[in-house]
């Protein structure tokens, strides 16, 4: 498969001139983020890899951290986990408050925010100093000793995070937190300002594509079951209430973030990490959605 060939006929097609959405401003810090950015990274189980535009630069990866949580949570708690936080797609906003009053404060899934912070809880509760163990276990999965949180978007989203402050007094009012809040969404707030490339992200998730070991190394991280339970979650919960359309478009797992960066893997085969700032109304990067459907068309490779 001539992948640069690929890569090089996406980047020829597409530009950020096609698309309309907005990059995101709820987080002021990623407001200032140029929209012309657009980059694609692919790496392939032979360590192979291809690129094009911006694919080096890092982003604030957001909401793409649930997934190295959830692979640190499951690593904690194998499956008691699922006592915590359900694994049915949500149909909702990201930020949605409103299924937990009647589902009893257990969030659909690990993906959307009040499932994330429930994870942020249990490494909380668990670990030592979980910022810095996150960080080591981002560095350790990439080979990059220079990945680190972006302390700015830190700051400014836990200015503005009104919604996922009340997210966690919402589900410890309904007995599903334990720790205090204000750690929690310290947690939460440094976790999704990672600030990583797709170089870095198409890297990390080869984890994902690889049975749960790193690709440079074959160093086990991951069990084979947990693997298959995170992507079954990225495949039916990783975009949130547009989990669908993005089955139905590209045919990956994969996830996304407000950066507007989206990874997502063929199992066995490579992990592809694309970033364009411009979202769309479901919060998803439009360009990025796109350049994903053009890619398992181009290859003819998805997991359908
Ligand atoms: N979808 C996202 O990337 C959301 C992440 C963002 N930090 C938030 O909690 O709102």
């Amino acid at each position: 498969m001539d992948y640069q060939h690929i890569l090089d006929t996406i980047h020829d097609e597409m530009s950020y001139r096609d698309v309309k959405g907005k990059v995101a401003s709820y987080i002021p810090e990623l407001a200032k983020v140029d929209r012309k950015k657009f980059g694609m990274h692919v790496y392939c189980g032979d360590k192979q890899h291809f690129c094009f535009g911006d694919s080096k630069e890092n982003f604030s990866i957001q909401s793409i951290s649930k997934v190295f949580t959830l692979a640190m949570a499951m690593r904690l708690m194998g499956e008691d986990l699922w006592d915590r936080v359900d694994v049915e797609p949500s149909g909702d906003p990201f930020n949605s408050l409103t299924q937990l009053e009647y589902e009893s404060g257990i969030p659909r899934n690990p993906f959307i925010n009040a499932g994330a912070l429930v994870i942020s809880d249990i490494l909380v509760d668990q670990l030592d100093d979980p910022k810095k163990e996150l960080l080591e276990f981002v560095r350790h999965i990439t080979g990059d000793p220079n990945i680190d949180y972006d302390k700015t978007v830190a700051a400014s989203e836990k200015a503005t995070g009104y919604r996922n402050i009340a997210l966690v007094n919402y589900i410890k009012a309904l007995g599903n937190i334990k720790c205090d809040v204000e750690p929690i969404v310290d947690f939460y707030f440094h976790q999704c300002s990672l600030a990583m490339s797709c170089e870095d992200l198409s890297k990390a998730f080869m984890l994902f594509a690889n049975r749960g070991r790193i690709l440079d190394t074959n160093e086990k991280i991951l069990k084979p079951k947990t693997v298959k339970r995170i992507n079954a979650l990225m495949q039916t919960c990783g975009f949130y209430d547009e989990a669908g359309e993005f089955s139905f478009q590209v045919g990956l797992p994969g996830k996304s973030g407000v950066g507007g960066g989206i990874v997502a893997i063929h199992p066995k085969n490579y992990s592809v990490a694309v970033w364009s700032p411009i979202l769309n109304e479901k919060g998803n990067s439009e360009l990025g959605m796109k350049a994903l459907e053009r890619f398992t068309t181009l290859t003819g490779v998805s997991v359908f």
